[in-house]
């Protein structure tokens, strides 16, 4: 057996309950053979099993009060996965599917995400099994107090630094950061991504994942010729991600016909009204099936499923994991779809991404494609240890310039290493490289 089929074989033995944690790890380590091959060190030193392995997982409890006096107790995670080349950084996750497995992908993919961004930082993920939808306004600080009272513990601006993710965005950072502060008695801004503007955020974080997304396919499609000009556009999810790509594809002159939420998606032909989308969701947290009574030309279908039998020509999905499956790639491609942005993690499955890349199709691979949220929060911790905030245009300058940047690391370590055009390979060598080397620097630790 090779080395390689070796440490996927732990994986699985170690973590058989943890599909996603595997599946990551499979897609991760198949592609790094060239670079395994090259640099045979990494197998004497056992770099592929040190990074299989979590350097700290924290499970705890999270028990809180409900507005009815009842006591609700949920599950609390942080995985500080690998700080070969920074401190932990990654975001928070709430929501109900959340168990070890998925915040262990989750923070696996952050590791080689982190260190494509050329920043120093390393790779963590948390959340917990909560469901914000429904909750009121005073449950969801009584349980962010509860949560980040047990995680304190364990963070720092040098040390570990959560941010958002699904179903964390400013108002819980708002809530955690301030019960931080409270039992710390110091305003440690670095220690937390994605604050308000009030109290040390960044400008341009908010939008940061979703235009970073954009900005990395414009560079994909310029390298083969192409643009943003009059295509049409199908977004998964109506969060954070999606609503921000959506903007800065319509600015591109794209035509983005369709979003959707966890029920079903809106298909509007004449271009997504992305204002209207913006109220429901960040404002009245409502469904997207609301978007018809606004607009009542458009079209609600009530299952998501259903959006990747549209017809489009670049698809991004920005919503969960393995939303996009072998049948959903098939009929993309069938339908004339030539481009896959990752807005989302590991939004497609192993058999979906082999598909497309078979087929020659343009993706760009989440590792690098959504890195612009981690980046410019990284942004933020700089202008937090400055104590200096830059403008909006200079902050998404940086962006930008971080993702042309990534663009380029990635395509020319898939020339380098004999798969050109292979992103998604580019991606993990890339990304992978950089930490090994950092491991082999800081010796058996
Ligand atoms: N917020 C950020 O800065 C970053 C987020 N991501 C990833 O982007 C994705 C979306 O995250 P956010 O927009 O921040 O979250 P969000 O909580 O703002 O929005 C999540 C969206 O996905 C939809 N959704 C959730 N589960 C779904 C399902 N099973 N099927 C269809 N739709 C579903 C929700 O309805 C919502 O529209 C996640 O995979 C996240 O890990 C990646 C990099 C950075
Ligand atoms: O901004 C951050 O630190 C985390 C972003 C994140 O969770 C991700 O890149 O998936």
């Amino acid at each position: 057996m090779d080395y390689i089929q070796k440490v996927i074989e732990i994986a699985k033995n170690n973590d058989s309950s943890q599909p996603e944690f595997i599946q990551a790890v499979e897609e991760v380590l198949l592609s790094l053979k060239p670079a395994l091959d090259r640099h045979p060190e990494y197998e004497e030193n056992k770099i592929l099993e040190r990074l299989i392995e979590p350097e700290r997982q924290i499970i705890f409890r999270v028990p809180w009060l409900d507005d009815n006096g009842q006591i609700q107790v949920n599950r609390g995670f942080r995985v500080q996965f690998n700080s070969a080349i920074g401190p932990y950084k990654g975001g928070l996750r709430f929501h109900p599917s959340v168990n070890l497995g998925i915040i262990k992908f989750l923070g696996f993919e952050q590791i080689l995400k982190n260190s494509l961004t050329g920043l120093s930082i390393g790779g963590g993920k948390g959340g917990s099994n909560f469901d914000p939808k429904g909750k009121s306004e005073k449950e969801i600080m009584k349980f962010c107090q509860s949560f980040i009272t047990e995680l304190y513990r364990h963070l720092g601006q040098s040390v570990d630094v959560p941010a958002g993710d699904i179903g964390v965005g400013a108002r819980e950072i708002g809530y955690l950061f301030g019960q931080y502060k409270r039992i710390k008695n110091e305003f440690e801004a670095g220690v937390l991504t994605g604050k308000g503007l009030k109290y040390g955020g960044s400008l341009a974080r908010k939008e940061a994942t979703g235009f970073g997304l954009i900005y990395f396919v414009r560079e994909m499609l310029k390298a083969n010729n192409d643009s943003f000009e009059n295509k049409t556009v199908i977004i998964s999810g109506s969060g954070n991600v999606a609503i921000y790509a959506c903007m800065k594809a319509q600015e591109y002159g794209a035509n983005v016909v369709a979003m959707s939420d966890s029920k079903g998606y809106i298909f509007d032909p004449d271009g997504i009204k992305i204002d209207t989308v913006q109220q429901i969701k960040e404002v009245e947290r409502k469904r997207i099936s609301e978007y018809v009574k606004y607009h009542p030309e458009a079209e609600y279908v009530d299952n998501q499923r259903k959006l990747w039998d549209l017809k489009c020509d670049i698809a991004l999905p920005c919503a969960a994991q393995n939303d996009i499956h072998l049948e959903n790639a098939e009929k993309l491609v069938e339908n004339g779809c030539f481009v896959i942005g990752e807005g989302a993690n590991m939004p497609c499955t192993n058999e979906a991404m082999s598909y497309f890349l078979e087929k020659n199709i343009l993706l760009a691979p989440a590792k690098a494609a959504n890195a612009g949220g981690v980046a410019t929060s990284a942004l933020e911790m700089a202008q937090n240890s400055m104590r200096l905030s830059w403008t909006f245009e200079e902050v998404n300058k940086k962006l930008d310039e971080i993702m042309v940047n990534i663009f380029k690391e990635v395509s020319e370590a898939a020339e380098e290493y004999g798969v050109p055009g292979n992103y998604v390979a580019g991606a993990n060598i890339a990304g992978f490289i950089k930490v090994a080397e950092a491991m082999m620097s800081l010796g058996i630790v």
